[in-house]
């Protein structure tokens, strides 16, 4: 008998990656072409990228002719981005913030490897309510985009703590090294504030009852610092909701209050508010913006700045009407599927 130890075989995983990190194919799109396609045949996001939304519609707005000026407020994974540094045939300039310190420099790097280097992009590690910083440099821009809220890497990355369907930190924050993370907003809000945080920001049905529960656990010393801890307490909290109902009634209730946390944490609506605020002086006349938003609040933002300024006069024309992706889009991307685009000229 051979004194050799009998060795198990480790389990292979990478054909049902279960974890982000597993989701190696993924995360290194261009060599695994394949995978990548097979995954957004079947209408998911592979891991590590984000879907562009709207593009044709967004590029029929802008109308970017080569030689123009413009600003992607919101780089992402930039694939709006790269359409749009298409149609300057590298003449003119794209500018694009993002707040994200670690996706930031990746895209900036996988726009380079396609060709599109410092003298035809410059990125900028920015929050866009600065946009009047942005134009010092650029001048007036002729066209602009923003593409309002997370990426897909930035909601797949369990360590983001962006998603209740995976454990992570309960973060929330798009920039990490800024301000506080949402379980630290947790431990200082009262339950009025959160109460009111949950409907504000999320239309919450049972933002009563979740805040309650939520204050209830830290009162009495539990904490509640990672995703899936704050499902749990939601989970308690709406044990009320009949056992048939229940469940569909958690996963909304989670998405909505992970909403309004976000929201929170990175002073979204205030952003915005500053951004529309700006944009008139900073675009040529005749310049073109578009606003692409995935919630009613930000809409109604838009909405309302658009019309005012259109009623002014600042703005030649606007969009009567939001406009939705096309049903393939909406079918074969589970995230376009709340997605409003609106647009302005200026006068
Ligand atoms: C929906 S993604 C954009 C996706 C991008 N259009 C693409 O094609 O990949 C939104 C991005 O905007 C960024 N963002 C959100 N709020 C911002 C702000 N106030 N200023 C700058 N970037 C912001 C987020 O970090 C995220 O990367």
């Amino acid at each position: 008998m051979s004194d050799q130890k009998h060795q198990r075989r480790v389990r292979y995983k990478g054909t049902h990656p279960k974890t982000f990190q597993e989701k190696y194919k993924e995360l290194q799109p261009d060599k695994y072409a394949e995978t990548v396609e097979k995954v957004i045949q079947k209408g998911g996001t592979p891991a590590g990228m984000h879907r562009p939304i709207c593009v044709k519609e967004i590029m029929d707005i802008l109308h970017i002719t080569p030689g123009e000026i413009g600003l992607d407020a919101t780089l992402g994974y930039g694939g709006h981005s790269l359409e749009m540094l298409k149609c300057l045939e590298h003449k003119g300039h794209l500018y694009a913030l993002d707040v994200d310190p670690i996706e930031l420099p990746r895209t900036k790097e996988r726009l380079e490897q396609k060709g599109f280097g410092p003298e035809i992009f410059t990125t900028k590690l920015m929050n866009f309510r600065d946009i009047d910083q942005v134009v010092l440099e650029s001048g007036p821009l002729d066209f602009l985009l923003a593409d309002l809220g997370v990426s897909s890497m930035q909601i797949d990355n369990p360590e983001r703590g962006f998603s209740f369907k995976m454990e992570g930190p309960l973060d929330l924050r798009l920039d990490p090294t800024k301000g506080i993370s949402a379980a630290k907003r947790l431990e200082t809000i009262s339950q009025n504030e959160l109460e009111g945080m949950f409907l504000e920001n999320a239309d919450e049905t049972y933002s009563a009852e979740i805040s309650h529960a939520i204050v209830r656990e830290l009162k009495k010393g539990n904490d509640i610092s990672t995703t899936t801890r704050l499902q749990e307490v939601i989970n308690d909290a709406l044990q009320f909701i009949p056992e048939s109902e229940r469940n569909d009634a958690v996963k909304k209730s989670c998405q909505r209050c992970f909403q309004a946390l976000r929201i929170d944490v990175n002073n979204e609506y205030e952003a915005l508010y500053d951004l529309l605020e700006k944009i008139p002086s900073a675009l040529v006349c005749s310049g073109r913006a578009a606003i692409l938003t995935f919630h009613s609040g930000e809409d109604r933002l838009v909405k309302k700045s658009f019309q005012k300024f259109y009623r002014e006069g600042v703005y030649r024309e606007i969009a009567p009407e939001p406009i939705r992706p096309s049903a393939g889009e909406r079918n074969s991307n589970s995230r376009a599927r709340c997605a409003k685009l609106r647009w302005a000229v200026k006068a």
